[in-house]
């Protein structure tokens, strides 16, 4: 049952090519299916060994065709099994007529089926291959499995559930456990598809590695594989000013907390110095409740630029709590050649004229790090934001390319994109990490680590996961405050 691809995404399409390729290399893909078939029956047996009835809705293609398979072991196996089929079963083609064929026993309507106490379904309706809404005939059963207490066995995805955007189409089972195949696909970790799985298990079915990391491309799950050998390493020779030097921006006096939440994160992530750069008049504030953080007055632009004389300042954090307007558009755009995290505030300014941000970070290396939440998100890309057809992942993608920057897409899903189309869905996040500030501890530990050298993608990414990394060891009940104490750099020895 071993995950082999645990940093995997492989989406519907991908895995069609997975398939496709699998067969033409001689693996016997009636093999495939069986071995599939019977991964499906051991959690069934493992996860319900009280189980009255094991009830299997197959559906037209291959997910019916597990399901055939599951539905032969499990009654070879002594369970009582009861099949229901959506369509004719006789009208199966390929490997799903042979299961059809290799089962010996009787097969109902799918409408014919009612819900007993006692039943586990397992649901083999529609797996990858869903490419439209769901018929009434199964809406109907989702409709009424939602109303009584039968546990669902999902095989592959929960039927409805749209493997690629994590979407139901319209609607899917809410399944306790999902068995599928080879690697995870997007829709098993993007909201609201991973609440929809259950515990998902993967399965290896033999298919050999080449084969899937020939299509596996550049969409993961966001773990150190994507980013551990990237991150800043001490060493003897390493003092404050080799550890680079972040620089946060206040907001006017009624509004610094935002900025030492982030600066503090910053400075635990591991850059050397941090300097807030506060309006004169919340110089006083910022100076009463800060201690290894330095205070520097950045009024207006002029001051800016003073500021950015010294070339050692190559990290910035420009957002929370600074206010929207003109101000924080011209030291954005003042910072275009350094490397800046760009969030709350900061990227609402841009509402009105998204493309003189874009058009700034274009060239050179990838420097700006966007970290909107979903109604920031909307105000600088309405249509992305508004394009139903696009799931997060596309979105993130599309968003980073067109700003020439990191997209750090926000939520209990978070999704980190790179202009060349890499993406990564954060899956570590506690629920208690969404609280007032978590977001300025974030854009604080990604400025940290960009401080510190590592490439813009990396460090959005692994911000992402240790963040969410020192919610897990706080707790529930966590204040920004606790959050951003708790920051660590990554550790593979305790972390991993
Ligand atoms: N390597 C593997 O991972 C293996 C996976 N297997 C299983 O195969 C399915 C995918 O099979 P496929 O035949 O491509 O797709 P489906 O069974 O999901 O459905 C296709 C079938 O359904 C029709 N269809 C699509 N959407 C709808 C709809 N809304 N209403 C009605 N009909 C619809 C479509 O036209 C096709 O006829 C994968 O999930 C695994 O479970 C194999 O076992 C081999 C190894
Ligand atoms: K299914």
């Amino acid at each position: 049952m071993t995950d082999k691809f645990p940093s995997v995404l492989i989406s519907p399409a991908s895995m069609a090519k997975v398939d496709r390729d699998a067969a033409l290399s001689g693996l016997d893909s009636y093999g495939l299916m069986r071995r599939a078939g019977f991964a499906v029956a051991a959690a069934a047996l493992r996860h319900y060994p009280e189980a009255v009835r094991f009830v299997v809705l197959c559906g037209p293609g291959n997910n019916g065709g597990d399901g055939f398979v599951a539905a032969a072991a499990l009654r070879e196996a002594g369970g009582n099994v009861r099949v229901f089929s959506l369509g004719d079963p006789g009208q199966l083609r390929g490997d799903a007529a042979k299961a059809f064929a290799d089962f010996d026993g009787a097969v109902e309507p799918l409408e014919a089926y009612r819900q007993e106490q006692g039943d586990l379904v397992i649901d083999a309706l529609f797996g990858a291959g869903l490419s439209r809404d769901l018929p009434p005939s199964v809406t109907d059963i989702i409709d009424r499995l939602a109303e009584v207490d039968v546990p669902v066995l999902a095989v592959d995805l929960p039927s409805g559930l749209d493997g690629a955007t994590g979407k139901p189409r319209p609607k899917a089972f809410q399944a306790q456990h999902t068995v599928t195949f080879v690697a995870r696909k997007p829709g098993h970790v993007l909201l609201p598809g991973r609440g929809l799985c259950g515990e998902v298990e993967v399965f290896d079915i033999g298919i050999p590695r080449r084969i899937v990391e020939r299509h596996a491309g550049i969409v993961g799950i966001n773990d150190l594989a994507h980013w551990a050998a990237m991150l800043p390493r001490l060493s003897d020779a390493s003092h404050k000013f080799t550890r680079g030097h972040l620089t946060v921006f206040s907001g006017k006096a009624s509004a610094t907390g935002a900025a030492r939440l982030s600066g503090l994160a910053g400075l635990k992530a591991g850059a050397g110095l941090v300097t807030l750069a506060s309006p004169g008049s919340a110089v006083l504030v910022n100076v009463s409740q800060t201690t290894a953080i330095m205070i520097r007055t950045v009024d207006d632009i002029d001051s800016l630029q003073d500021y950015l004389t010294d070339k050692r300042m190559g990290a910035f954090v420009l957002g929370p709590g600074f206010g929207i307007g003109e101000k924080a558009r011209a030291f954005a755009l003042a910072l275009a050649e350094r490397r800046l995290v760009l969030d709350a505030d900061g990227i609402s300014s841009f509402k009105e004229a998204p493309e003189s941000l874009f058009d700034a970070f274009a060239s050179g290396e990838t420097r700006l790090v966007l970290t909107p939440h979903e109604g920031e998100f909307a105000r600088l890309f309405p249509d992305l934001a508004g394009d139903d057809s696009l799931g997060k992942v596309e979105k993130a993608r599309a968003a980073a390319t067109r700003a020439h920057a990191v997209l750090v897409y926000k939520g209990a899903d978070t999704v980190i994109a790179a202009p060349d189309g890499r993406a990564l869905v954060n899956a570590n996040a506690p629920p208690w990490l969404a609280t007032a500030g978590s977001g300025d501890v974030l854009a604080g530990i990604i400025g940290g680590l960009l401080a510190q050298g590592t490439a813009a993608f990396e460090a959005a990414a692994a911000g992402v996961w240790l963040h969410a990394k020192a919610a897990t060891r706080l707790g529930p009940g966590l204040t920004a405050e606790d959050l951003a104490s708790a920051v660590q750099p990554f550790q593979a020895e305790t972390d991993c």
